[in-house]
């Protein structure tokens, strides 16, 4: 039996931080950073049945040409992605009564529809990227056991970072999603693929210095960009990729994350029509959901 301590519960029975109770949430998930957005996406929806609010996770539950989608926000960064996903998974797979896990688990399946930085020039604004894999420096995983070898890509790095004579701040991790069936969708097909960096801030960690220096160093952020294996490089910089990818790969369920690319932090530019892109990227998701040609 799981303690009063480590799955807390309200009042209601819901879960704590979502404020979320069996039943309550779809097997198909949007994440979002911006709770702003969950009304973005749910607007599309042919019903809702249910919208919830705590602090920054927002949660609409609704349908959409016959499917039951859940979209809700995580707030910013990795931290939340914890909150997020153990508490989504004890829904499904948990009873809150008798708070033992279930013999039969359910696998859900995740979309996160989120904006990010391109992190090589080439890679145009306002254009999609489907992360392949996350490149993870923001510290979340290393505090989950069971992660199984290091991943090939993580090695190739380190050695490329060792010829470069550069050290990263943290020790980094590569983890790979199971991607969700909808992904086999024609238009998933055509979008731009890589790794994608998650950071641990906005700022600092992502190479960005306002008054205080970054120890992402030029150099450093130099030996990443042009690293390459697998025909994959670092192609962007976000904040809820790796933790997402990790913890859903852990827990047995599907996971893709599709950016915006909105920033070029390689040549220093930003998107003129932020939220076009972004309600494009929901046309985008919602078409692979729903599987809409
Ligand atoms: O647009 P969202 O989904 O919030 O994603 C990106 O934008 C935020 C930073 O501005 C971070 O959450 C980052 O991952
Ligand atoms: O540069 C960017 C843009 C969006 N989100 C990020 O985390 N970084």
């Amino acid at each position: 039996m799981i303690a009063g301590s480590e799955l807390i519960l309200r009042p209601d029975g819901s879960v704590y931080h979502l404020h979320l109770l069996p039943g309550q949430v779809a097997e198909k998930i949007i994440t979002v950073g911006d709770p702003e957005r969950v009304h973005q996406v749910s607007r599309r929806f042919d019903r809702v049945e249910l919208k919830v609010e705590a602090r920054e996770f927002v949660t609409h539950t609704g349908e959409l040409d016959g499917e039951r989608i859940t979209v809700l926000s995580t707030g910013i960064g990795t931290d939340n992605v914890d909150i997020v996903i153990n508490e989504l998974d004890a829904l499904f797979n948990i009873d809150l009564r008798t708070r033992e896990v279930k013999d039969e688990l359910t696998s859900l399946d995740f979309l996160r529809l989120g904006t990010s930085g391109s992190f090589q020039s080439d890679l145009p604004l306002d254009s999609f990227l489907l992360s392949h894999a996350a490149l993870a420096l923001d510290g979340l995983l290393h505090y989950y056991l069971n992660q199984g070898e290091p991943d090939p890509l993580v090695i190739a790095l380190t050695d490329h970072l060792d010829d470069e004579g550069v050290t990263l701040p943290v020790p980094p991790l590569v983890v790979r999603p199971h991607l969700p069936v909808f992904m086999n969708h024609p238009a998933a097909a055509e979008l731009a693929a890589g790794i994608t960096l998650t950071a641990a801030g906005f700022y600092a960690p992502q190479g960005r210095s306002l008054r205080l220096p970054s120890g992402m160093t030029p150099k450093i952020l130099n030996a990443l960009r042009t690293f390459s294996d697998e025909d994959l490089r670092i192609t962007n910089i976000e904040m809820e990729t790796s933790g997402i990818y990790g913890l859903t790969r852990l827990l047995g369920h599907r996971a893709a994350s599709i950016s915006a690319l909105l920033a070029n932090r390689a040549l220093g530019t930003f998107s003129k029509q932020p939220a076009e892109t972004v309600e494009s990227l929901i046309d985008l998701g919602l078409r692979l959901l729903t599987d809409r040609q």
